[in-house]
């Protein structure tokens, strides 16, 4: 039977450690937070992310945009918002209605305000192992806080990462390669065989493409590692890509959905937000 990795309980964890730090702190950190509200994932993630921000003392702003918005309008608030010195962080919920290219607003952030880590300046420092005050996308970079907790070191381990989006899997498979782990990178165009190949010999999978039951237990190996991001509903239930009951008999440390990488992924975006303020206090 595996370990539960339990990221509801070390992300409540990391709230209330974050609360103080913001308090002693004496800053005002205060989070823009740029989405779609026609989109329902967006909504309700945007909900959960500014009642977090609230528990812990960051202030946050909404900017809803509208159905028929532009790049070029979305570019224009961004620029604003980089300007604008009372806010210290901002997050652009994707996906952003159809007709914005998604990555071209990531970058236009302005790197020290980028507290999602999605632009091509600070994404470019990671793939360079030198993040340093640069934020990393919450999603992986809260996983790779989950592994440090439970004394999981990529060290020289084999690690699959199944889906390769910027928002999880490229940076995701960057963080694990700068652990030192040798990293496989899957994605739709891999072909089964050679994924199930992968998955045999693994020590830690990391999986998030949203296919509901995509990895099962025989298909890993005995103490695996295994990290869920994938978010599905089905029946009206949440559930992960990992097939839970037969993949917990056979891993060492399993994520369940909920509970696991998606707390994380909140706690970690504030960490990131009082990080960017602190420094963004100290270069001033
Ligand atoms: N818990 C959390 O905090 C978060 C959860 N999520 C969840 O993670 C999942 C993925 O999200 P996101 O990365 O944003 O989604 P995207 O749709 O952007 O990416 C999905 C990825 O999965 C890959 N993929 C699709 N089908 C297959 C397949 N049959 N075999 C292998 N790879 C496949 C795609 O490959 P290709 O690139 O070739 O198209 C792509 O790289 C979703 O369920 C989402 O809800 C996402 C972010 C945060
Ligand atoms: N720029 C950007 N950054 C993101 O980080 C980002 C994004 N866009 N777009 C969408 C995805 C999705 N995402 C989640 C965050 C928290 C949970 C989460 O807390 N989930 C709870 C349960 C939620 C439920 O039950 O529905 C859990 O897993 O326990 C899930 C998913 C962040 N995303």
């Amino acid at each position: 039977m595996a370990t539960i990795l339990d990221g509801k309980a070390l992300s409540k964890d990391l709230k209330i450690a974050l609360a103080d730090k913001v308090k002693e702190s004496g800053l005002s950190p205060k989070l823009a937070v740029v989405f779609d509200p026609k989109n329902d994932g967006s909504r309700l993630y945007v909900g959960m992310k500014q009642r977090a921000a609230a528990k812990v003392g960051i202030a946050t702003e909404d900017i809803a945009v509208a159905d028929d918005v532009t790049t070029e309008a979305v570019l224009k608030i961004v620029a604003d918002l980089n300007a604008d010195p009372s806010v210290t962080g901002i997050l652009v919920q994707a996906p952003l209605p159809e007709a914005v290219n998604d990555q071209q607003v990531f970058s236009a952030i302005a790197p020290e305000k980028d507290v999602d880590g999605l632009g091509a300046f600070n994404q470019g420092m990671l793939f360079g192992d030198q993040p340093g005050e640069y934020a990393v996308a919450a999603t992986p970079q809260g996983v790779m806080t989950m592994l440090k907790h439970y004394d999981i070191d990529p060290y020289g381990k084999k690690a699959v990462v199944v889906g390769r989006s910027q928002l999880f899997g490229r940076p995701m498979a960057a963080l694990l390669n700068n652990a030192n782990a040798t990293v496989t990178l899957a994605h739709r165009y891999t072909p089964r065989e050679m994924l199930l190949d992968s998955l045999k010999d693994a020590d830690i999978v990391v999986v998030g493409v949203g296919i509901a039951n995509f990895i099962t237990g025989d298909q890993i190996k005995d103490g695996a590692v295994l990290v869920d991001v994938g978010m599905n509903v089905v029946d009206g239930k949440t559930t992960g890509d990992i097939e839970f009951v037969s993949a917990e008999k056979k891993a060492s440390f399993i994520t369940p959905v909920p509970g696991g990488v998606g707390p994380m992924t909140i706690a970690t975006l504030l960490e990131n937000t009082f990080a960017a303020a602190l420094n963004q206090e100290k270069n001033q």
